[in-house]
């Protein structure tokens, strides 16, 4: 059986203004006691008086099919349905979840895992799929484009060979100050009172011992004597204490492990020098060489490093839709510098998701200051729509030992506790010992935080304010707002979202509804990008403007899958139709 409510809106038009009496209406849904799960649903004709809108009309029939524009579903429906039987791909990690344990148990937080040297094979990179990762991450710091381009190539072949749907993020070096990379030599430990020298000076035949390669050309102009230099936002701590022409002598003063490409901070008097800093480019013409790459290898994800400002975040998104037409890739801006603490606002408002990349943040901020800018960060992309990640250092010592600390734990569960979109692996699965358990840490303590927040109805609810433009955008977020709030009163078992763009999932996904969302869109790109969003299950499915034929085909695909079952209880709204349904699955 089915209730529907549904928005016709024949203003969808852009140049036409909307009538402001026709704001759309929920009355009866507020004002009305709304009947447990437990019971059955009763077939409710609501009249059109029970609404607000003059332009709003719900249609419901007792027969188990709900009326859509005036037409039953025909016999061909079911036919069709059964000639396309096979035509509904989703992610096979989820598919498997979501028969073991039920729709309720799914993770609703995503995990991105940076590859690297550990785990850049096909079968290491097929354990990770296994093990829940969503998407992959590849950061230009390191390797040559051949490489990533090999490891690109491996998550697409899984993905068709094995049915996964790992997207991937591309990250940007940035024009930071960092080390050079060492020269392939391994990694050294600096200890205490080690003279090392600091030098803008191309080395042709390995460089000399102690010392290290900067890729800034004014490095040696710009630091001082007395001056001290954290590597890696202070994990090794030296004190300038002599200048010779293109090499600065330092002096360790906080031992510890110099690794390839670490970035390099100078402090004066307690505070960070950043004049120059601050004129470098965010996009390098290495950083635009590697986009150009990223977008001919069509990536999902460009990560922007040291973003300052929304200006830079616009002209790339202008870039990218000029160098690739229908374009769905997505940018996404990584909060690590004071600059985009200070342009907060507007440079999540113009991206199109955003990184809590505490790494470098930590070494540019008070590291007591870090956990209040990412819950600034995490509640202001969640009031945005902009999925948000957490990312470096959840697990760290898990680049060494087989069990994390108990605040690492501690970490993980607050970042999922915040109810962040995803949590990200850095060190831990690029180069770390226990990529794949790192991982399954992530994905347990994901869930049993997720379920007992849940069960203890803990979550606050948060002010969500608009964030459309047009009135269409505003109907597009009441539908998905009170579709959430429904979700939640009658325990439904999940909510279908039928959408293009994906635009509709992601106002779902910021709802933070207690049951798990499944997006159906159209194409493989959309259906990819969806998997960094909280809660979102994407499914790629062809489907047509009649949502009752829409229903019908899910549920019969579907359940032959053995992903749902007769009587489960659904809410499916959609963007072609802005409409609401509750029903039980025939
Ligand atoms: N493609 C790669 N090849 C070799 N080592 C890598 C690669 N990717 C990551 N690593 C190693 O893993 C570590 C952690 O990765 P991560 O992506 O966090 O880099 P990072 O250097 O800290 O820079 P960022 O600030 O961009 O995160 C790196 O310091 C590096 O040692
Ligand atoms: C992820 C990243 O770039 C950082 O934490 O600095
Ligand atoms: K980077
Ligand atoms: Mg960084």
């Amino acid at each position: 059986m089915s209730q529907s409510l549904q928005f016709f809106t024949p203003f969808r038009c852009p140049y036409l203004t909307p009538p402001k009496h026709a704001a759309t209406s929920y009355r009866w849904f507020r004002g009305t006691k709304l009947p447990s799960r437990k019971q059955s649903f009763p077939a409710v004709k609501f009249s059109s008086s029970d609404l607000n809108a003059a332009s709003s009309k719900v249609l419901a029939s007792d027969n188990g099919q709900t009326v859509v524009n005036g037409a039953l579903p025909t016999d061909n429906v079911v036919t069709q349905v059964q000639s396309d039987s096979g035509s509904i791909e989703v992610d096979a990690v989820t598919e498997a979840e979501l028969k073991e344990n039920g729709f309720r148990s799914t993770r609703r937080t995503k995990l991105v895992c940076t590859i690297g040297p550990a785990t850049c094979g096909f079968k290491q990179l097929e354990a990770l799929a296994v093990g829940g990762m969503n998407v992959a991450r590849i950061n230009m710091c390191h390797g040559t484009r051949e490489w990533h381009r090999s490891v690109i190539e491996c998550v697409r072949r899984l993905n068709e060979e094995k049915g996964f749907a790992v997207a991937i993020m591309m990250d940007t070096e940035g024009s930071e100050i960092h080390m050079g990379d060492l020269g392939g030599a391994s990694p050294a430990k600096a200890e205490d009172g080690e003279i090392w020298t600091f030098s803008v000076r191309a080395f042709d035949s390995g460089l000399p011992e102690r010392t290290i390669n900067v890729n800034y050309d004014g490095f040696a102009e710009d630091v001082k004597v007395g001056d001290e230099l954290l590597v890696d936002g202070g994990m090794v701590r030296f004190e300038v204490i002599e200048k010779i022409g293109p090499d600065v002598k330092c002096r360790c003063t906080d031992p510890g492990l110099l690794l390839p490409r670490a970035n390099l901070t100078f402090w004066r008097d307690g505070s960070l020098v950043r004049e120059r800093n601050a004129m470098l480019p965010t996009i390098s013409s290495k950083d635009w060489l590697d986009i150009d790459f990223g977008i001919a290898e069509g990536v999902d994800f460009i990560a922007i490093s040291f973003v300052k400002s929304a200006e830079v975040i616009n002209h790339l998104k202008s870039y990218i839709a000029a160098r690739s037409q229908d374009s769905d890739i997505a940018v996404i801006a990584k909060i690590e510098s004071i600059d985009s603490l200070k342009n907060l606002e507007e440079i999540i408002q113009a991206s199109d998701g955003a990184m809590v990349a505490r790494g470098d943040l930590g070494a540019q901020i008070p590291l007591e200051q870090v956990p209040s800018a990412q819950q600034k960060v995490v509640q202001l992309c969640r009031q945005l729509n902009k999925p948000v990640i957490v990312a470096s250092q959840l697990l760290e010592s898990m680049i060494e030992y087989p069990t994390p600390t108990r605040a690492e734990v501690a970490d993980v569960s607050e970042a999922v506790r915040q109810r962040a979109d995803a949590l990200m692996l850095s060190g831990e699965s690029a180069m770390g010992q226990y990529p794949e358990k790192a991982l399954a840490v992530l994905r347990s303590v994901s869930l049993r935080i997720e379920r007992w927040w849940r069960e203890e109805k803990r979550h606050e609810a948060m002010e969500l304010p608009d964030v459309g433009t047009s009135f269409a955008d505003n109907i597009s977020e009441e539908i998905c707002n009170s579709a959430a709030k429904m979700a939640n009163n009658l325990e439904v078992d999940a909510i279908f979202v039928y959408t293009k763009t994906g635009h509709m999932a992601s106002l779902l996904s910021r709802c933070r509804p207690d049951c798990p969302i499944f997006a159906f869109t159209t194409t493989t790109s959309v259906r990819r990008r969806l998997n960094l969003q909280w809660g979102l299950i994407p499914f790629r499915l062809s489907f047509s403007d009649d949502m009752e034929s829409n229903l019908n085909k899910t549920f019969s695909l579907l359940k032959a899958r053995g992903m749902i079952k007769s009587g489960d209880l659904v809410i499916a709204v959609s963007d072609m139709l802005q409409s609401i349904q509750v029903m039980n699955v025939p």
